[in-house]
């Protein structure tokens, strides 16, 4: 391999022409340095020296010579100073250059060593390699040699075999050939045989033909006559019964439109409307699907909810069980609850007194005129338990009169006001005691206002709570039979007030009411009870009822008064309530009655003014309330049980015997009229009341009641 030289070699000669200047070898840094501030050597400041001048002769010329001349030259000495660094810089460069010149010189030698030796190795080793193949191709001819010949041994022992086979197969072929030759002319032969015995026989077949078409042809024209007969026949026939279907069919024809084709319409008609009933029930059956569909969700929802509804129940049932057992329990506490509360509450009506005396005041009528009031109602003394009222005789300075009550009703109060005071003295009927309530007043002072006034009065209220009390009751094993007798006494003479008026036979019109029958008073010493001889006996069972029997009897009362006096005025009238009890779980019973008093107008007439009936009246009345006042100031006096009680002394307290005396309850209400002119009788009505309430007038008042007695 031979190594070119290359680039370097050039540039070494091209550099090695260039003539080097004759300055020091300096670099480009240290020319500057010195262009700035060394001085330029000998030869360039020689050269640059200014022109000494010549003679004062030629100075003139001189020295414009030199003026002309100095800025160019001046100028040019620049440039060359320029030109001078310039050089300076590319000598530097150059030196540089050299430098790496020598250095790449060196290496260029070394390379150029190496590589003769190189060259040298090469050429051993392609010396080598010449003889290397020289010695490859004189085997690869030994090798070559000695394989066609073994390839020609090879070949000829093959064709030999070759040979041999293919002589063999040969004979064999020729074998089966001539076997297969023989078998084929065999079997043609065979078929030779076969194709000349069908030969034969389809000749004789044709023979055999030709005789059956010609018997054929004969038979054919003889049938072919016999059937144009029977045709000829047969379309005759044919044509008759043809005529008579057209007949037949005519007649259809006429019968279908004449008969058929209505009914068809019709039908088809009908036919359209099932259709479209048809087509309803459908719709109707797709809807009771999807309601049926509907309905089975609807019922499977509320089967579930029957479920749950059942488990509720269940829960409830075992809930109810459990508060059975309570219920039961808490109903014999209630029980036991009850008798205590009957034994408290009558202890409580004994401490509040068992004779109580309230007073009500009416108001003025629409009729009755007066500016000033002479009655003052103090309010209720809460210690003391009681009210004060005071009456002035007249509107003078003169002191008035005090009395003390259990309890003052004002003008203003009302029934409800009044009853809500005495409802538990009702209680007390129902618990067994014998109750009284009187209404004592002068005529026109609100008795029957108090007792009976429609719906508010005393008499309904009482009724009504009794009902609804005895209804409460129920729950604590009682059950009560209420019944009631309403009678008057009147000239110490009993009247029934609920007597059927069918047997109401009324005296002559002097007389006033007496029926025919006898209306004794009779007491049971032992059970401590009084009966009434055939006055009615209504049981209660709804309010209604009461509302009629009260309606009938003061209808009665209306037809017993007279044009000049007022029956109510004249009379007592005594509502009386028999509550009879039996618990039936703890087999207690109680029996009470409760009566209900409306008396007699308390006016005093003076007798020696009145003659006749009305005397006989008026003595009756005065003597009857006046027992009355004997008989409760007695029972209300501490030696009550010593003293003899004068009940004999009136009907009317013979008749009350048994309830006002024991532990029985008796409230009196005095009623008295705001009116200024009634003064005297109110102050009367008072001094009687006060009389009944006695115990309990205090000793501090400053008017001493002194009842005078009628
Ligand atoms: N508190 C009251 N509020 C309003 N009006 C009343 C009151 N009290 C009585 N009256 C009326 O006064 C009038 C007389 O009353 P009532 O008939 O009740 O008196 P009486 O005392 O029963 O009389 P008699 O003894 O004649 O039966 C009636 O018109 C009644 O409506």
């Amino acid at each position: 391999m031979e190594v070119v030289p290359t680039t370097p070699t050039k540039v070494g000669s091209q550099l090695s022409s260039i003539p080097s200047p004759k300055v020091e070898s300096r670099s480009p840094r240290q020319y500057k340095r010195r262009n700035t501030t060394t001085p330029l050597p000998q030869w360039q400041r020689d050269s640059l020296t200014p022109l000494t001048l010549p003679s004062r002769d030629g100075r003139s010329h001189l020295t414009s010579f030199y003026k002309e001349n100095i800025r160019e030259l001046n100028q040019l000495q620049d440039i060359m100073f320029q030109k001078k660094a310039l050089l300076d810089t590319l000598t530097d460069e150059l030196n540089e250059c050299r430098s790496k010149y020598e250095d790449v010189e060196f290496k260029w030698e070394t390379l150029r060593e190496e590589k003769m030796l190189k060259c040298q190795q090469i050429n051993l080793k392609s010396n080598e390699l010449t003889k290397l193949k020289e010695e490859q191709e004189s085997k690869r001819k030994f090798m070559k040699d000695g394989h066609e010949l073994h390839m020609q041994q090879l070949k000829a022992k093959n064709d030999a075999d070759l040979n041999r086979t293919a002589n063999e197969y040969r004979s064999k072929i020729e074998v089966l050939k001539f076997a297969k030759i023989k078998k084929f002319q065999n079997e043609r032969d065979l078929l030779l045989n076969s194709v000349e015995n069908a030969r034969n026989k389809m000749a004789m077949n044709d023979e055999i033909l030709k005789d059956m078409l010609q018997e054929r042809n004969t038979e054919h024209c003889s049938t072919k006559e016999k059937w144009l007969q029977d045709y000829q026949e047969r379309w005759r026939e044919n044509t008759r019964i043809n005529e008579e279907t057209s007949d037949r069919i005519d007649a259809l024809t006429q019968e279908i439109t004449g008969i058929l084709k209505p009914k068809a319409a019709k039908e088809s008609a009908k036919l359209e409307q099932t259709m479209k009933k048809f087509k309803g029930l459908q719709d109707k059956l797709a809807e009771y699907e999807a309601e049926t569909i509907a309905l089975r969700e609807e019922i499977a929802r509320k089967s579930r909810e029957t479920n749950d509804l059942k488990k509720c129940r269940n829960e409830l049932e075992e809930y109810i069980e459990s508060t059975k057992i309570e219920l039961e329990q808490i109903h014999d506490i209630m029980i036991k609850e009850e008798s205590m509360r009957r034994t408290l509450h009558n202890e409580l009506q004994e401490l509040r007194g068992n004779i109580r005396v309230f007073c009500r005041v009416r108001p003025l009528l629409p009729e009755e005129n007066s500016s000033s009031s002479l009655i003052n109602v103090h309010e209720f003394c809460d210690d003391a338990g009681n009210q004060t009222i005071e009456v002035k005789k007249n509107s003078g300075s003169s002191p008035p009169y005090i009395f003390r009550f259990d309890k003052v009703f004002t003008e203003e109060e009302t029934n409800r006001d009044v009853f809500k005071e005495i409802g538990q003295l009702v209680q007390s009927s129902l618990d067994g005691y014998n109750v009284c309530i009187f209404a004592y007043g002068q005529t026109g002072s609100g008795k029957t206002y108090t007792m009976l006034n429609a719906n508010d009065g005393i008499i309904p209220a009482t009724i009504n709570h009794i009902f609804s009390w005895t209804k409460d009751l129920k729950e604590r094993g009682w059950r009560y039979d209420v019944s009631c007798q309403f009678i008057e006494i009147y000239n110490e003479t009993i009247a029934d007030l609920l007597r059927d008026e069918n047997k109401l036979l009324i005296a002559s019109s002097n007389e006033d009411t007496v029926t025919n029958l006898k209306h004794e008073i009779r007491h049971n010493t032992e059970t401590r009870e009084t009966t009434i001889t055939n006055v009615t006996t209504c049981s209660l069972t709804s309010e209604e009822a009461v509302d009629g029997l009260l309606k009938r009897a003061s209808k009665l009362r209306a037809t017993a008064s007279t044009a000049s006096n007022e029956r109510s005025s004249r009379s007592h009238s005594i509502f009386i309530v028999h509550l009879s009890g039996r618990n039936l779980v703890t087999g207690e019973s109680s029996k009470g009655v409760l009566n209900l008093v409306d008396l007699a107008g308390s006016e005093r007439i003076n007798t020696s003014q009145v003659v006749g009936e009305r005397l006989r009246e008026t003595q009756s009345i005065n003597r009857s309330l006046s027992c009355l006042g004997d008989v409760i100031h007695a029972l209300g006096s501490s030696d009550a049980s010593k003293r003899h009680i004068p009940f004999r002394n009136s009907k009317l307290t013979y008749l009350l015997q048994y309830s006002l005396a024991g532990n029985s309850k008796t409230l009196m209400f005095v009623n008295i009229s705001g009116n200024p002119g009634h003064t005297n009788e109110t102050l009367n009505s008072l001094r009687f009341a006060s009389k009944v309430n006695s115990t309990k007038i205090s000793p501090n008042t400053s008017h001493k009641v002194s009842v005078s007695m009628y």
